[in-house]
């Protein structure tokens, strides 16, 4: 019971009638950070987020916020959660929207909440129904993040925004993290978007968490080599993944700078092309 812990799961699994949607989880998400939970369709992502809310319950292991193991009271009050199914009222305006925020949540912070869609330019009486998927969302995050949370969970909230609207949402979301100190976690199927806005990283695949760490560390223990057609890297650094065409192979691998075998080009990695090695490796590649 580490209250200090935002989210702590040990050997969390959840099994449904079809098999088991999380397996053996272990994981535990720092304080003050932007964390990424990336993973193909059915990697478990929601599961997670469900079972951190209550809302659904393990089948084995534990999973804890905040120290506390979720259900029984509902929601942790330090915990807001954002869904892809935005729960709101379209018959509401945005004012009575976070009006009924208020009621809902003792430590509603009102000033802030309207601030939130003030900056996004949403129209404080317009009615929920008569607004753009990309204002909806913001309303959303402000009743979200209006409740002053300490761990935001944002289950792929951008999904239905445009490009533009993507990258202002999520600039808000650092922006508040970095002033206010919350953690959020955010799932997210458009990596290249996540680097440079989140610092950790979890990816689940087939149920297990395949990487865990700081986006900088998983970054520097990693090297994408370049070399010849139909060959593979020799050498002692752990291969990922490696795609060959007539052009040539690249491999992602897990290596310090130093180790490039001789015939073979180095760079650094972006995030997007570390997660994507470790999904096609499908749970098999080397973990960080
Ligand atoms: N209520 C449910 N009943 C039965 N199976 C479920 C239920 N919810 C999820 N699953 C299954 O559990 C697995 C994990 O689903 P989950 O929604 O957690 O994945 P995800 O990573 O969030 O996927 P996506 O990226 O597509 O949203 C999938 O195989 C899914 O079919």
């Amino acid at each position: 019971m580490d209250q200090s812990v935002p989210l702590a799961a040990a050997g969390l699994g959840k099994k449904y009638l079809r098999g088991w949607a999380l397996r053996d989880c272990t994981l535990s998400v720092p304080a003050h950070r932007v964390v990424a939970l990336v993973g193909p369709n059915g990697a478990g992502k929601s599961t997670l987020m469900g079972l951190a809310t209550g809302m659904t319950s393990a089948t084995a292991g534990s999973i804890e916020v905040f120290g506390e193991r979720p259900g029984g009271r509902g929601v942790h009050p330090k915990l807001a959660f954002l869904g892809q199914h935005k729960p709101l009222y379209p018959q509401l305006t945005v004012a009575e929207t976070l009006h009924l925020g208020g009621r809902m949540n003792p430590t509603w912070d009102q000033h802030y909440a309207r601030s939130l869609v003030e900056r996004a330019q949403v129209p404080l009486t317009a009615k929920v129904g008569t607004l753009s998927g990309g204002q909806r969302t913001r309303v959303a995050l402000a009743l979200a993040l209006g409740k002053r949370p300490e761990l935001v969970l944002l289950d792929e909230p951008l999904a239905d925004l445009d490009p533009l609207a993507r990258q202002q949402t999520l600039h808000t979301l650092v922006q508040e993290a970095g002033q206010t100190g919350i953690t959020v976690v955010l799932s997210s199927h458009v990596l290249a978007e996540l680097q440079g806005v989140c610092d950790h990283l979890v990816l689940l695949n087939r149920g297990s968490v395949q990487l865990d760490g700081e986006v900088a560390h998983l970054l520097a223990a990693h090297r994408w080599l370049v070399g010849p057609p139909g060959q593979q890297p020799r050498g002692p650094a752990p291969v990922v993944d490696v795609q060959s065409s007539a052009r040539g192979t690249a491999a992602l691998v897990r290596a310090a700078v130093s180790q490039v075998p001789e015939g073979w080009r180095a760079s650094a990695p972006s995030l997007e092309d570390v997660v994507l090695a470790y999904m096609r490796s499908n749970g098999e590649g080397v973990a960080a």
